[in-house]
């Protein structure tokens, strides 16, 4: 199974511009969760700085015992390894076919036969399905084929955590949906936890089982899925939404005056909130097995439930209520939700707002 990444009030600065500040949550074991928030909020920075290729100035990563930011280099080191990363372009080495990209950290870390080698990057291979392209170089097929060349390199040496920043860039929406289901695919293969960075609003609503947003140099939330999802916090709304309307603006935020105008003449029509569904969350692929992280979740969420706002709860409860577990409180109401066509939409205006009443406390 994954390892849990638990990030206590991180900070980080380039010189004088800060990035982030005070980032605390946790990434739980072998769950899969998404960071949203709009370009340039340091998402990217916050991926690098898990496995310590950026150092932030205050604060702490902790991975299975190892500071990622104040251990000793060595220590990180060996921590990193239990990582894989898939960057945006699938960082493949140009002159290098797929074959050898995928075994490059195999011959680089281990000492596995060539025989070996070969089993575990035509085994990587074929979970992306990219059997039978082994032979192609990474300048010779799609933006997406290297995608997933990444992604089975980054799977070689069986991390525990998953990093992938924007999976989905420059994909275009099949692509995408295929893209989103391979990632819950891998994760009930392989148990690891896993942190995707995207704007991407399909994948947020339907890979994680945890979602955070980044926004002004703040965490806005971190939690169950449902809570952002459900969130009327402004600029959760508007981004899920894709709406003109709100803090979020063309440079990365929105100035008092913009915000002001705006409040007078609102944006008309399609530029405003288009209500979303709470679509369910996809499942594996008939025939995979069952992913482990859904029960474990589930039994982690329901000792939230007290402290998350009313509208997440109630799909919470739905979703508990699905599973035909017993549930400690509130059966009625969660079936009641359960059919309830009106249930929580998306920037619909109808779920409680995460503020400082309703905001669920973070924990691990
Ligand atoms: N090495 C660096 N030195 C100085 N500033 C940097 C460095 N790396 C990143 N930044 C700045 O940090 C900010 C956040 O960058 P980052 O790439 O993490 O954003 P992002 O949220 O991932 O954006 P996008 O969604 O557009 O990829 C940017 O303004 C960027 O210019």
């Amino acid at each position: 199974m994954g390892i849990e990444v638990a990030v206590r009030g991180l900070t980080k600065s380039y010189g004088t511009r800060n990035i982030w500040q005070d980032i605390t949550l946790t990434l739980p074991a072998g769950e899969v969760s998404v960071m949203l928030g709009p370009s340039g909020t340091g998402k990217t920075v916050f991926l690098k700085s898990l496995i310590g290729l950026v150092e932030p100035e205050q604060g702490s990563v902790l991975v299975d015992g190892v500071d990622m930011v104040r251990s000793r280099e060595r220590d990180v080191y060996e921590a990193r390894k239990t990582f894989g990363l898939m960057f945006q372009d699938g960082a493949l080495f140009g002159s290098m076919n797929l074959f050898d990209n995928i075994a490059f950290p195999l011959r680089e870390h281990t000492r596995k036969k060539e025989s070996e080698i070969r089993r575990v990057v035509m085994e990587r291979l074929e979970m992306v399905g990219l059997i039978g392209d082994e032979g192609k170089l990474p300048g010779e097929i799609s933006g997406g084929m290297r995608k997933r060349a990444g992604l089975a390199r980054a799977l070689v040496l069986d991390p525990q955590i998953i990093l992938c920043d924007e999976p989905d860039s420059g994909l275009d929406p099949v692509r995408t949906a295929f893209t989103s289901q391979l990632l819950i695919d891998l994760n009930a293969q392989i148990d690891a936890t896993m942190l995707i960075v995207t704007h991407n609003l399909d994948i947020a609503a339907t890979v994680p089982d945890n979602m955070g947003m980044l926004f002004r140099r703040r965490l806005v939330t971190f939690g169950p899925r449902e809570v952002l999802l459900t969130s009327e916090e402004p600029v959760v709304a508007q981004f899920l939404s894709g709406s003109r309307s709100g803090p979020i603006g063309m440079s990365e935020e929105k100035d008092a005056a913009a915000l002001a105008r705006e409040a007078e003449a609102p944006a008309p029509g399609p530029l405003n909130a288009v209500p979303r569904k709470l679509v369910p969350q996809l499942e594996p692929t008939p025939g995979l097995p069952e992913r482990q992280a859904v029960r474990r979740r589930r039994e982690r969420v329901r000792g939230l439930l007290d402290d998350l706002p009313p509208a997440a709860r109630h799909a919470v409860e739905a979703d508990l209520a699905q599973d035909r577990a017993p549930l400690p409180r509130r059966t009625s109401t969660a079936r009641r939700d359960a059919a309830d066509p009106q249930a929580p939409t998306l920037a619909a205006g109808r779920a409680h707002p995460v503020g400082a009443e309703a905001e669920p406390k973070e924990r691990s």
